[in-house]
């Protein structure tokens, strides 16, 4: 993508002298995380099929009584491979291809958990205020073409996959939902989880398009940890994350679709602070690329992974497709609750109490004048 920066990292290693440069990334990163070793085959493949491929590791510290919980989450950024005025069903079909291709990459770097961008199947059209053909690319949750393309992979791979859809709801009047499926590493469907907030800002007026969610703050009990999904908007809501967390959450992945111009520099905050605050490791992903008939900006990827201790890895590119697979030990999220305590001297029962009265249309602020 020309004129557009490659990353934010690769433009601090150029410019930063060596013997600084590691304070730095302390500072701004929480310290430089270990890189994985990721097999040659898969670098190789990566790099034939046109996508960047990054590894790094959080560790925690060995404990007597539990062994260590390692497990390995990959993150998928892509571009939309066609224009957008190809048929819908060559559109999807071009992007299971490349999901496939980056999937077969990211099992042979041993991930457990994969998680694709928002919307994944289709260009991000929410913001362009037409209806067809955008609205064609939605897809039921329980037995549409992608649920079952994904479960195939789940099945083959061994991998939980977490599929973020534009979902068609049959049952209930062919109601529209932003959706993330999820899939066991056997294959099966575990559910899904609705989009709870939706954007009413810039061009990002998405409730024309799909409803609110109401499948609340779902987790996932997987054979590698607990998940949940909090799409997109969610991730500007602290208390969003909260309930993903107090429902049990150890991961949270936060598949998303934003540009530049509107949150990049919200981006290295918000999901890494919602780790710190709820003591467990949080996966933002964002798209590349634009849309290609309309001129709404650039979609900067920059994918990344915060840990509990307020660490985090490095970003993906701002303008490739990319595969970043992180391991982590899960251990490290009671480690970090245990010294900070967060959950502890939250004083929840003191919030929940103000915020009901809050919410009352007889509210009078507490504000104290002279
Ligand atoms: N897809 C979506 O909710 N985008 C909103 C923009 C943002 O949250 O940065």
């Amino acid at each position: 993508m020309e004129g557009e920066l490659e990353s934010l990292e690769s433009c601090l290693e150029r410019h930063i002298p060596p013997p600084d440069l590691a304070e730095v990334k302390r500072i701004l990163y929480g310290g430089e995380t270990r890189k994985l070793s990721l097999p040659a085959a898969a670098l190789s493949s990566a790099q034939q099929r046109d996508f960047e491929l990054q590894g790094y590791g959080f560790d925690a510290a060995a404990e007597q009584l539990r062994r260590p919980r390692i497990v390995r989450v990959g993150l998928v950024q892509n571009k939309i491979p066609l224009p957008t005025d190809t048929a819908v069903a060559v559109q999807v079909a071009a992007l299971h291809r490349r999901i496939e291709e980056i999937v077969e990459v990211a099992a042979m770097c041993g991930v457990n958990i994969i998680c694709f961008q928002e919307a994944w199947t289709m260009p991000f059209a929410f913001c362009t205020r037409e209806k067809l053909p955008w609205t064609e690319f939605a897809e039921s949750a329980e037995d549409g073409m992608t649920t079952k393309f994904c479960q195939e992979l789940a099945k083959k791979y061994n991998m939980v996959v977490v599929s973020p859809i534009l979902e068609r709801d049959e049952i209930h009047g062919g109601t529209l939902w932003n959706t993330a499926v999820v899939i066991s590493n056997s294959g099966a469907l575990l559910g899904k989880s609705r989009k709870n907030h939706i954007p009413r800002v810039g061009d990002f007026n998405e409730s024309t398009y799909y409803m609110e969610g109401n499948t609340g703050h779902t987790v996932f009990q997987t054979q590698f940890g607990t998940i949940a999904v909090n799409i997109c908007f969610g991730r500007h809501h602290p208390l969003n994350w909260l309930m993903y967390s107090l429902n049990g959450a150890e991961i949270i992945f936060n598949p998303s679709a934003t540009i530049g111009t509107l949150s990049e520099s919200l981006w290295p905050i918000e999901a890494r602070n919602a780790a710190i605050a709820n003591h467990c490791f949080t996966c933002p992903i964002n798209r590349v690329g634009t849309v290609s008939h309309h001129d709404l900006g650039h979609f900067y990827g920059s994918s990344y992974v915060a840990a509990p201790d307020g660490s985090r890895t490095p970003g993906l590119s701002r303008t490739q497709d990319g595969l970043l697979v992180v391991e982590m030990d899960l251990n490290l999220c009671r480690q970090v609750s245990d010294k900070w305590n967060f959950k502890m001297t939250g004083r929840y029962e003191m919030y929940a109490d103000k915020l009901a009265e809050a919410v009352q249309p007889c509210f009078t602020p507490n504000v104290i004048g002279e």
